[in-house]
């Protein structure tokens, strides 16, 4: 690779993106930029009532990681110093073009480009896909009291949604390498092989 890499690692909900990247930054000697989750003060709201409250939390994910975009940027993009980052920002597009509905869809949709089009894209994702009931089991590992209202339809939906989300990335995006990690059979928390696997894989594509 001709400069230092920009990394993300995506997936649907509990699919194991903070663990990996956080594996990976650890290993490698990577800063690592992780989303904002516990402070959001819409997540609870939302998860009870997703009309009610999609706008202020999608608004919220994109402000937040716009500010974080911005400032990976100028502290490692433009000093040529690799980073590592559990999610990519089209993240939001894909979470709102399936929770926002008419015109506070394309409001956000306007938004969403006006403040990301020019900002730099990952050169490596790391995409882990899982099925639902992986998705699910790894959510009530984590047990946060918010997302016991995660519906399966819900996250079942997101999982297509991530699936055409990266195949359209790979046409729109041919200098983005994705990599993709079945997260039912490879398991990079209990299995060191695993771990070790995808880690050679992405020092490969640093190099
Ligand atoms: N491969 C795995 N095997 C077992 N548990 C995992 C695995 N990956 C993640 N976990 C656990 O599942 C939960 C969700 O992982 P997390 O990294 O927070 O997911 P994400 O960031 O994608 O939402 C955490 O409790 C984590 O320890
Ligand atoms: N509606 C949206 N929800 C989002 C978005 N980004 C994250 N989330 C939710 C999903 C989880 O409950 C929690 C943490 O996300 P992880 O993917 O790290 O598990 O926040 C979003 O953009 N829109």
């Amino acid at each position: 690779m001709k400069h230092a890499p920009f990394i993300a690692v995506e997936g649907p909900i509990g699919a194991g993106k903070t663990t990996l990247a956080t594996m990976l930054a650890a290993e490698l000697e990577l800063p690592v930029i992780k989303e904002i989750v516990e402070e959001n003060p819409f997540l609870d709201k939302f998860y009870q009532n997703m009309d009610d409250w999609s706008f202020q939390l999608e608004m919220f994910f994109l402000c937040n990681r716009y500010k974080q975009l911005e400032d990976t940027v100028t502290e490692y993009i433009v000093k040529g110093k690799p980073v590592i980052s559990d999610y990519h920002i089209y993240k939001n597009l894909i979470f709102s073009e399936r929770t926002l509905k008419g015109t506070k869809r394309d409001k956000y949709r306007e938004i969403y480009h006006v403040l990301t089009d020019d900002l730099p894209k990952p050169d490596i994702i790391l995409y882990i896909r899982a099925d639902l009931d992986t998705l699910l089991a790894r959510i009530a590992k984590r047990a946060r009291p918010f997302e016991e209202e995660i519906s399966k339809a819900y996250l079942q939906q997101l999982i297509e949604d991530y699936d055409d989300a990266m195949a359209q990335l790979a046409v729109r995006e041919p200098s983005t390498t994705i990599v993709t990690i079945d997260g039912n059979k490879v398991d990079f928390v209990e299995n060191q092989e695993d771990y070790h696997t995808i880690a050679a894989q992405l020092k490969e594509l640093m190099k």
